[in-house]
């Protein structure tokens, strides 16, 4: 009869173990993998003895409850299995002396047993031959909440008798490497799945007190057997986690749970590590670690296979489908992969410069501790990763450089201890923010949450070897385990102790890498899941051979021990509010955003900046072509003043030079200090200096082209005069081989020639003057009208006050010049009386002397002549007829006096003009025409010259004010 052993609560010391949530319901575990798993090895040593007969089935009744010791070993003869339950102090010793193992350390199980068996036995009442730790059983967090399981009869019909062994498939191949589809599977959660009954919560209970330590057992199926006979030794009852062992000096094993071989990966996984690893995504650090004997299926659990992935496949699966379960929180993920080689420990995700054989130089890997990280090796490279696929890959990659040999057992057997970390990153997420950080504060609420899940693949103890080689790693890996054995046995016994030993000396766990990795573990600071693998044979095959026996006994027990030893107190890690610090530096979520906080910043920033130079620079495009249009109107500005400086310098220059002829002739005209006959007498000296003077002005006045053009008409006017002038002077010490007309002025030595010449040279002055006038008057307009379209086009650009300061200085000048020229037509006016009273004077003086008709026709014929001379036709109304007479046929006192009364005349009209005040006198006695000459002129009675002046002045004259009023 099995009873119920009572379940005693034990102090919660840390992690919560209330109900935990419901696990997703579920339910298929689709796998895609369909590649048929390798067989075994032919070599792989397989027992070759009997097949346990059918008539050690197991009974289809339920199984027996009772817990009474039974004989030991003994069978009913029906075939049913009598129970035979020891305390685990009467567990035989391991086997000593074999010669194979006697190099070799003894094994870590074995010697464990040998340790722990009396304080066992101390505390393991001899009445009570079940295992000690099943009195405790109590909720944990991997455990469950404390629904029991269902002990159906059918269930135990398979699961309380004999091994029932069937041959599945001999491989070993990692899931990663092969297509195991990482799509969200989902699992039957075992809570759940067994939380109808109430009849029978033993097994699936918290096995003890101890916290949170799960301890299971997996039997491998023994493949050579040829049937499911065993006789009668082993009992295997997955219903109730139960090994039964009933041969010598066995006993009942129980745990949290036991599989049977039937019993796939997913099932393992589900019960050993689904909760533990859903834990650790909630913030605990989770341990789940595979001890057996080598080739009895711990590498098969924890990597699986295409068709039946294992516990490291399926936590995968799980950490991803929680992440994606859980929006409201973000992860970072990251992994790294070491083994535990002859003591040395080696970077499996780092092997491109060590090499498989460790030929490389690797950094030497250290075990440093922290307190925050704890203990953890350094450098490891760690990867971040993204997906399951991902994740799968790396841990391939690590799978591929691990170290395997062939054994004993098994073809392909893991000569190190394999460590496969993940750690876990999480942090609450912003509502509303995706992207994950606070954009008015940058901080998250909360802080990040760092754990870890190591999934440890131990290498297997091996009681002997047959080369060197396997005999070296053998002693590493016993001398490991039976370190760790020792750790665990020792934490039993110093669980009041502050973690020290009865001796008060502290735990060995630096006695072994090992242990030394797996001291937080052990020590209680994270969830444990601790499965233990084991083959048990049909009676007389290899699997049940002796030591076979032996090792899985122990197992057994060290499986025992620890669910006794280990006293779990996790606690979820805290959250890390900064990156500071050693172990804030690890925080590389905080890094990250962070990091990606400053990078927003950068681009925001970028962004400004690029904004900004995009509206500087239209702005200074916008400058430049401002600046650009300006100096093109600045130039063009120039230009027209340039233009109009020019043509302003050449009137002034002509101006000048008009007002000089002038004052010369006026000289000429009024010396009143008895020179006059001088005048005549250099009558043609006085007109080849006006002509030279013409002529240097002309060559002066060579700034535009219109000027050029009139200097060329003027100079051809003014070389019919220097013609004469220069045949005067060429003939002033000979006679008359000269030029006829020069003669003819030759012949006229008296001042009536030189006035008949001096009037004509004046008229032609004047006439060349009246186009000069002309010329300017035209240019002044154009200049003018280019001004005035400026002026609108400045009004319109920026500068337009200066452009009108320019205009109103150009108007001005304007209106100088208008000035100027009004002063040159009245002295031009001035000189056409001059002209006018030289001729009456000439009229008068025939008149006195009455001059004989011949005469007079000579006078007019040489007048006539004079014209022809003048290379134009007289001006319309000037110089009817000048009195010209023959110089020949007049005495030179006639002729003197003729120019005293000429001279006379001309005084009383400039002393008249004088008084009249349009003429002021100058120092030297010169007369100048006064500035307001144009008013006198008006006041004054026309005379026919004045109105022939006036006829010959281009209307155009007063033009320019209309243009200046305009502007
Ligand atoms: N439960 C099982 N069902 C079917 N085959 C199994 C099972 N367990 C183990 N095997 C097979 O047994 C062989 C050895 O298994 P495995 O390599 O996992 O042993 P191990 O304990 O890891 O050995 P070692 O310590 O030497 O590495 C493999 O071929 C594997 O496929």
């Amino acid at each position: 009869m099995a009873t119920t052993l009572p379940r005693h609560g034990r102090p919660s010391n840390g992690p919560p173990n209330s109900a935990l949530p419901a696990l997703p319901v579920s339910k298929t575990r689709k796998s895609a993998g369909g590649i048929a798993a390798p067989s075994k090895p032919p070599n792989t040593p397989r027992s070759g003895l009997r097949a346990p007969s059918a008539t050690h089935l197991p009974p289809p009744t339920p199984a027996p409850t009772t817990a009474l010791p039974t004989p030991k070993g003994a069978a009913t003869p029906n075939g049913r299995t009598i129970r035979k339950t020891v305390s685990i102090n009467s567990f035989p010793q391991p086997p000593k002396g074999d010669s194979r193992t006697t190099s070799l350390p003894p094994s870590p199980l074995s010697s464990g047993l040998s340790t722990t068996t009396p304080a066992r036995k101390s505390r393991t009442p001899s009445a009570t031959p079940r295992m000690g730790h099943l009195s405790n059983m109590t909720p944990s967090l991997l455990n469950g909440s404390g629904e029991g399981k269902t002990l159906s009869g059918a269930s135990v019909r398979n699961s309380d008798g004999l091994m029932s062994i069937s041959s599945p498939p001999q491989s070993r191949s990692s899931s990663a490497q092969d297509s195991y589809s990482t799509s969200a599977t989902t699992y039957d959660d075992p809570v759940d799945m067994n939380a109808s009954s109430i009849s029978d919560k033993r097994v699936s209970k918290g096995i003890d007190g101890k916290g949170n330590v799960l301890v299971s057992v997996r039997v491998r199926p023994d493949s050579g057997s040829n049937n499911n006979q065993v006789e009668g030794e082993w009992m295997v009852d997955g219903r109730r986690s139960l090994v039964s062992y009933r041969g010598k000096e066995g006993g009942d094993y129980f745990y949290d749970n036991v599989f049977a071989t039937h019993d796939d990966n997913s099932r393992v996984y589900d019960h050993c590590a689904k909760r533990l690893v859903r834990r650790v995504m909630e913030g605990y650090h989770g341990t789940v670690f595979a001890y057996g004997m080598t080739g009895t299926g711990k590498t098969f659990s924890m990597q699986g296979t295409a068709s039946s992935p294992g516990v490291i496949p399926l936590a995968i699966t799980d950490i991803f489908s929680y992440i994606r379960e859980t929006p409201s929180r973000e992860f970072l993920l990251r992994v790294s992969y070491l083994e535990i080689y002859n003591e040395k420990i080696h970077d499996l995700l780092n092997m491109s410069t060590s090499g498989v054989g460790g030929t490389g130089t690797q950094d030497e890997i250290k075990l440093r501790e922290d307190s925050k990280r704890g203990v953890y090796a350094t450098p490891l490279k760690e990867e971040i990763v993204q997906s399951p696929t991902q994740l799968l890959r790396v841990i391939a990659r690590g799978d591929q450089a691990r170290r395997t040999a062939s054994t004993q057992f098994n073809a392909r057997s893991s000569r190190s201890h394999a460590v496969v970390q993940i750690v876990v990153e999480s942090r609450e997420r912003i509502p509303g923010n995706t992207g994950g950080d606070s954009k008015r504060s940058g901080l998250p609420p909360g802080g990040v949450r760092v754990s870890t899940l190591s999934l440890i693949d131990l290498a297997g103890s091996e009681k002997a070897a047959e080369t060197k080689d396997r005999r070296i790693e053998g002693s590493h890996i016993n001398k490991s385990l039976l370190t760790l054995g020792t750790v665990i046995s020792k934490l039993s016994d110093a669980k009041d102790k502050d973690g020290k030993d009865k001796d008060g000396k502290h735990l060995p766990y630096r006695d072994s890498k090992l242990t030394r990795l797996l001291q937080g573990a052990l020590s209680g600071n994270s969830l444990v899941s601790i499965l233990c693998t084991i083959q048990i044979g049909a009676a007389g095959s290899a699997a049940s051979a002796n030591s076979h026996t032996t090792e899985t006994i122990n197992t057994l027990k060290f499986a025992s021990r620890a669910k006794n030893s280990i006293v779990s107190h996790a606690k979820r890690a805290e959250e890390a509010l900064g990156a500071g610090g050693e172990g804030g530096a690890r925080v590389l979520l905080e890094r990250y955003r962070m990091e990606i906080l400053e990078l927003r910043g950068q681009l925001d920033q970028q962004a400004k900046n690029e904004t900004t130079n995009a509206e500087d620079e239209d702005r200074a495009k916008d400058e430049e072509e401002e600046r650009l249009r300006e100096k093109e109107a600045e130039a063009r500005h120039e230009e027209q003043m340039l233009e109009m400086q020019l043509a302003r310098t050449a009137l002034k220059e002509r101006i000048d030079h008009l007002n000089k002829l002038i004052l010369s002739s006026k000289s000429i005209g009024v010396n009143t200090n008895g020179t006059f006959s001088s005048l005549g007498m250099h009558a043609r000296f006085s007109q080849a200096s006006l002509q030279a003077s013409v002529r240097s002005s002309m060559a002066m006045s060579t700034g535009s082209r219109p000027l050029l053009e009139r200097t060329a008409s003027m100079a051809s006017s003014s070389s019919t005069i220097g013609r004469r002038s220069s045949g005067q002077r060429h003939s002033s010490g000979g006679e008359a081989e000269e030029d006829d007309s020069l003669g003819e002025f030759g012949e006229f030595g008296d001042g009536t020639a030189s006035l008949a010449a001096q009037n004509q040279a004046l008229q032609a002055d004047l006439a060349d003057k009246n186009r000069y006038i002309a010329t300017l008057e035209k240019r002044l307009l154009q200049a003018r009208r280019a001004s005035s379209s400026r002026t609108s086009v400045g009004f319109s650009s920026p500068n337009k006050g200066i452009m009108v300061g320019e205009d109103h200085s150009v108007s001005v000048l304007m209106k100088e010049k208008d000035a100027e020229i009004a002063e040159l037509r009245a002295k031009l006016d001035d000189k056409d009386r001059m002209l006018s009273a030289l001729r009456s004077a000439a009229r008068s003086r025939d008149a006195a002397e009455g001059m004989d008709s011949s005469r007079r026709e000579t006078r007019e014929m040489r007048s006539s002549l004079l014209y022809d001379h003048a290379a134009s036709p007289p001006p319309q109304g000037a110089l009817p007829d000048p009195p010209v007479t023959r110089r020949k046929s007049i005495s030179p006192m006639r002729g003197r006096k003729s120019v005293d009364e000429m001279s006379m005349i001309l005084d009383e009209m400039i002393s008249q003009q004088v008084e009249s005040g349009h003429m002021v006198r100058g120092q030297r006695g010169s007369v100048r025409v006064v500035s307001d000459s144009r008013k006198a002129q008006a006041q004054a009675p026309a005379q026919p010259a004045d109105l022939e002046v006036l006829r010959e002045s281009p209307p155009v004259l007063h033009e320019p004010k209309q243009v200046a009023l305009e502007a």
